[in-house]
C-alpha cells in the first residue's frame, strides 16, 4: 500500500482525496528539475493544479502530433499504417489514439483514476482486433515515446513502458457520457484530422466541464503560423514558407497553446515548449485578446475548409449582407477559435448540414478561450452553447457564431434571421 501525508495525517492512496491533494503528492515526489516548473504554478492561478496539468498534457500531445505528422508526410512507402478510416469514412490516425491514451494517463495519474472522468472522440474498438496489432503497436510506441518526456514537461512519467492492453484500456476509459451534473474532461485528441493528414492546421482540445459549464479550456495548435497572414496558406505553400523560415529555438516560430479559466477574465498563450531549454512558463505566457475591429468592412471571417462541414454559400451571403468584404479564411480545426481569440480574425461561423449534430469536444475549449479573451460565442439564435446534454450540443439552433465583439455578433444574428428562410439549409 502506498501512503501520503497531509498536515500530519497519513492516508492510503485508494481513499478518495481532493484533486489538489493528489496533485501535491505528485509534486512532493518531483525531481529538482520538475520542481522548477511546478514552482511556477502561480502563473496559472490554479488551486487544484487542473489548468496546469491540462496545459502540460496538451504541450506533450503537441510534440506527439508533430512527430506523427512529420512521418505522415514522408513519401509513400515510408509512412504506411499511420492512418485509416472510420465507418463514416472520416480519417483517424495513430496520433488520435495516442494523444487520447496519453492525456487519459496523465489526468488519471495526477488526479486519481477514481476522480477522472473523460469524454473523448476516439474509442478502442478498431485497435482491439487481431488484424489491428500493427496499428496498435504504432500507437503504443508513440505513447511510450511521449510519456518518456513527461518529466521534462513537469509531469510524472510511468515507471515502465505501458503495454498494449494498458493503452487500449486508457483509450476505452474515455467513455464518460457527460451530462448536467458533476465534473468531466472533454478531449478532442486531434481536431481537424483531415488537415492533420494533409500537413495542415489541426488542434488538440481539452476542456473541463463542471455541472454543465465549461470551466477551463486548453487548445494546442502546433502549426499556428508565426505570421497571421500565413493562416491562409494551405499545405504546400505553408510547407514552403516553413522551409523559408527555419525554426529558431526559443522564439515564436510556429505553434502555440492557448488556455483560459472561466471567470478569469483573461486568456493566455504559450509557445510550444522547446525541450532543449529550461521550462519557464511564467515568462513565456502572454495574455491574448480578441480584435477591437468592429467595422465589418475591416473584419475577417473564418470557416471550415470543407463545404460538407459548413455551407460556404450561406456564410458568403451573410458576410455580404453585413458588409464583410474580405475573402473568408478557411482553416481546418479549432484553430479558427484560436484565430478569433488571438485577434487574427473577427468572426467564425459554422453552419453544418441539417441533421448533423455538433459534438461538445469540437467546441468546448474554443468557446471558453474566446469568451475569456473578450469575445462572444452563441448559436444562430444568440443562445449559449449547451454543454450539459451529453456528447452532443443538443438544442443548437442552426449554427455557431463566434465574434470578437457584441456589435458584429448582433449584426450576424440579424442577418441569419433575415436570410434563413430563403436558404436551402
Ligand atoms: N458533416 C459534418 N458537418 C460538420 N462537422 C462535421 C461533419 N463531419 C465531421 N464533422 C466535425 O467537424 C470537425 C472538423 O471541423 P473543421 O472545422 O476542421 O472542418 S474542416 O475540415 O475545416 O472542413 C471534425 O472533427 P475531427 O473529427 O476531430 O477532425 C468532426 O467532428
Ligand atoms: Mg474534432
Ligand atoms: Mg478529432
Ligand atoms: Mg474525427
Amino acid at each position: 500500500m502506498v501512503y501520503f501525508t497531509i498536515n500530519t495525517v497519513t492516508y492510503p492512496i485508494q481513499v478518495p482525496v481532493p484533486a489538489r491533494w493528489r496533485w501535491r503528492r505528485v509534486c512532493a515526489s518531483a525531481t529538482a528539475e520538475n520542481r522548477l516548473a511546478w514552482a511556477q504554478e502561480s502563473a496559472f492561478r490554479d488551486r487544484d493544479g487542473e489548468l496546469e496539468v491540462a496545459v502540460k498534457a496538451v504541450q506533450m500531445a503537441c510534440g506527439l502530433c508533430q512527430r506523427v505528422q512529420e512521418a505522415l508526410l514522408l513519401p509513400a512507402g515510408h509512412n504506411s499504417g499511420l492512418k485509416t478510416s472510420k465507418d463514416d469514412r472520416s480519417p483517424v490516425t495513430v496520433a488520435d489514439w495516442a494523444v487520447q491514451a496519453t492525456v487519459s494517463w496523465v489526468l488519471s495519474q495526477c488526479f486519481g483514476e477514481e476522480h477522472t472522468s473523460i469524454i473523448a472522440e476516439e474509442d478502442e474498438s478498431a485497435l482491439s482486433t487481431a488484424e489491428s496489432t500493427p496499428l496498435l503497436d504504432l500507437v503504443v510506441s508513440s505513447v511510450n515515446r511521449c510519456l518518456t518526456e513527461a518529466p521534462r514537461y513537469g509531469l510524472p512519467g510511468p515507471e515502465k513502458e505501458l503495454r498494449r492492453n494498458e493503452i487500449v484500456e486508457l483509450i476505452g476509459r474515455c467513455n464518460s457520457r457527460g451530462g448536467p451534473k458533476g465534473r468531466f474532461w472533454v478531449l478532442d485528441p486531434v481536431d481537424g484530422t483531415l488537415g492533420f493528414v494533409r500537413g495542415d492546421q489541426y488542434a488538440i482540445a481539452l476542456a473541463l466541464i463542471e455541472d454543465g459549464e465549461v470551466v477551463l479550456g486548453v487548445l494546442g495548435c502546433p502549426n499556428y503560423p508565426m505570421k497571421k497572414e500565413w493562416l491562409n496558406y494551405h499545405q504546400r505553400y505553408y510547407r514552403l514558407v516553413s522551409k523559408l523560415s527555419p525554426p529558431e529555438f526559443g522564439s515564436w516560430h510556429k505553434g502555440c497553446v492557448l488556455y483560459a479559466r472561466k471567470g478569469g477574465g483573461q486568456a493566455w498563450m504559450q509557445p510550444l515548449l522547446d525541450l532543449t531549454q529550461v521550462l519557464d512558463l511564467e515568462k513565456s505566457a502572454r495574455v491574448i485578446q480578441v480584435s477591437s475591429v468592429s467595422d465589418p468592412a475591416s473584419a475577417t471571417f473564418c470557416e471550415p475548409v470543407e463545404k460538407a462541414n459548413s455551407s460556404h454559400l450561406f456564410t458568403a451571403g451573410l458576410a455580404h449582407s453585413v458588409g464583410v468584404r474580405k475573402q473568408p479564411l478557411r482553416v481546418y480545426s479549432m484553430v479558427k477559435y484560436a484565430a478569433v481569440a488571438r485577434g487574427h480574425a473577427e468572426i467564425f461561423m459554422k453552419f453544418a448540414r441539417a441533421g448533423y449534430k455538433e459534438k461538445i469536444w469540437d467546441h468546448a475549449a474554443g468557446v471558453i478561450i474566446i469568451q475569456e479573451a473578450g469575445g462572444v460565442v452563441t448559436d444562430a439564435r444568440g443562445s449559449p452553447l449547451d454543454f450539459s446534454k451529453g456528447v452532443y450540443l443538443e438544442g443548437l439552433d442552426r449554427g455557431i457564431i463566434a465574434c470578437s465583439g457584441a456589435l458584429l455578433h448582433r449584426r450576424i444574428i440579424e442577418a441569419v434571421d433575415a436570410s434563413w428562410d430563403s436558404s436551402n439549409l
